[in-house]
């Protein structure tokens, strides 16, 4: 069990590209001064897509201009392919995250591409990046299960980790987009990744469709990662899943954490805070268990704390 976790906060990215509504940029602004506000070393901040595939974030440059002041954590934005990337770069990005497959249905929903067109793509990110001092995560999704092929083998998902590992990117986050694996099928997964990437270089990025997110985590944890994905109130889901729910939520593992003892950094309390701002925005209740327990969704008039 690691002593520190390092919590990568996707929620103003992963969390509101789901949005029905656009949600207005200085509200995003004002969610990612208050994340930062709480301790978070990194705060993904939007991406640098085509509009036409997600208008939800289509204010990506105006977001990052207005957050160019903000100081103590990373605003990494997505980029998927060299004009991404050169978008996020003329706003002034200094982290990046591309986002490959394990399925070659999902790759081909998601971003119109064969997993193998893909990593060429990321392979002229990284290779920018490089010139440019610019870190690169790279994604994948469908690590266990995928919406579309169903059940998705280890050795698929080993195959793209270490392709992007040895394109450059400096972190691997592993994504349950559809939020069905369990321990059981994680464990083959992360086994599989770790014959060739290091541990101290992957992330966990669970979705808690079928309420396995925090079980995935632990059994992550255990085999020795220390930097977990999370999504403020549990904000997300899967465009190309029915039912699928967000990214686990921040509060929710920040307090599972700290009653591991595991160091975060991040105080709990402006985490709340800053989940009961977007909840109360969205008008709907969080999607925190912890912030239901403790009063701080944005129905519950009466807080317990
Ligand atoms: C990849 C493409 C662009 C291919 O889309 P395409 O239609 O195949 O691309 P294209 O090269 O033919 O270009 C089509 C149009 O898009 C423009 N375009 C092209 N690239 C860009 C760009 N970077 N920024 C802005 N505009 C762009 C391009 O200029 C052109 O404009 P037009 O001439 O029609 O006016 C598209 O499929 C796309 O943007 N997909 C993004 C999908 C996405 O954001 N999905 C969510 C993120 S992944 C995720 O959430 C999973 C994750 C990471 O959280 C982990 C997990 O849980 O699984």
């Amino acid at each position: 069990m690691p002593e520190f976790v390092k919590i990568v906060e996707v929620g103003p990215r992963d969390g509101l590209q789901n949005e029905k509504k656009i949600v207005p940029t200085h509200i995003k602004v004002e969610l990612i001064r208050k994340l930062c506000a709480s301790g978070l070393q990194v705060v993904e901040a939007t991406s640098f897509v085509s509009p036409k595939w997600v208008p939800q974030l289509s204010d990506a440059k105006e977001v990052l201009h207005a957050i160019k002041s903000l100081q103590g954590s990373k605003f990494p934005v997505l980029t998927p392919n060299v004009k991404g990337f050169q978008a996020a770069l003329d706003a002034g990005a200094r982290d990046v995250a591309v986002f490959a497959a394990a399925s070659e249905s999902f790759s081909k929903a998601n971003i119109n591409c064969t997993i193998s067109e893909s990593l060429e793509r990321y392979k002229q990110v990284c290779d920018l990046a490089k010139q440019h001092g610019i870190s690169v995560r790279g994604y994948i999704s469908c690590v266990v299960g995928c919406p579309i092929e169903g059940p998705v083998p280890p050795h698929k998902v080993g195959y793209v980790a270490g392709e992007l590992y040895r394109m450059g990117c400096n972190e691997i986050s592993l994504g349950d987009t559809i939020g069905v694996g369990t321990p059981g099928t994680l464990v083959p997964m992360l086994e599989a990744v770790m014959s060739v990437v290091p541990v101290e270089n992957l992330a966990v990025h669970m979705h808690d469709t079928y309420g396995q997110a925090l079980s995935n985590i632990l059994v992550a944890l255990q085999m020795g990662v220390s930097t977990v994905d999370s999504s403020v109130s549990g904000l997300g889901g899967c465009p190309y899943a029915k039912g699928a729910s967000g990214n686990v939520a921040t509060e929710d593992v920040i307090y599972l954490l700290n009653g591991l003892g595991v160091s975060t950094n991040v105080d709990l309390s402006l985490v709340l805070a800053a989940g009961e701002f977007i909840s109360q925005h969205l008008g709907r209740q969080s999607g925190s268990k912890t912030a239901v327990a403790l009063g701080k969704s944005s129905r519950c008039e009466h807080s317990k704390i």
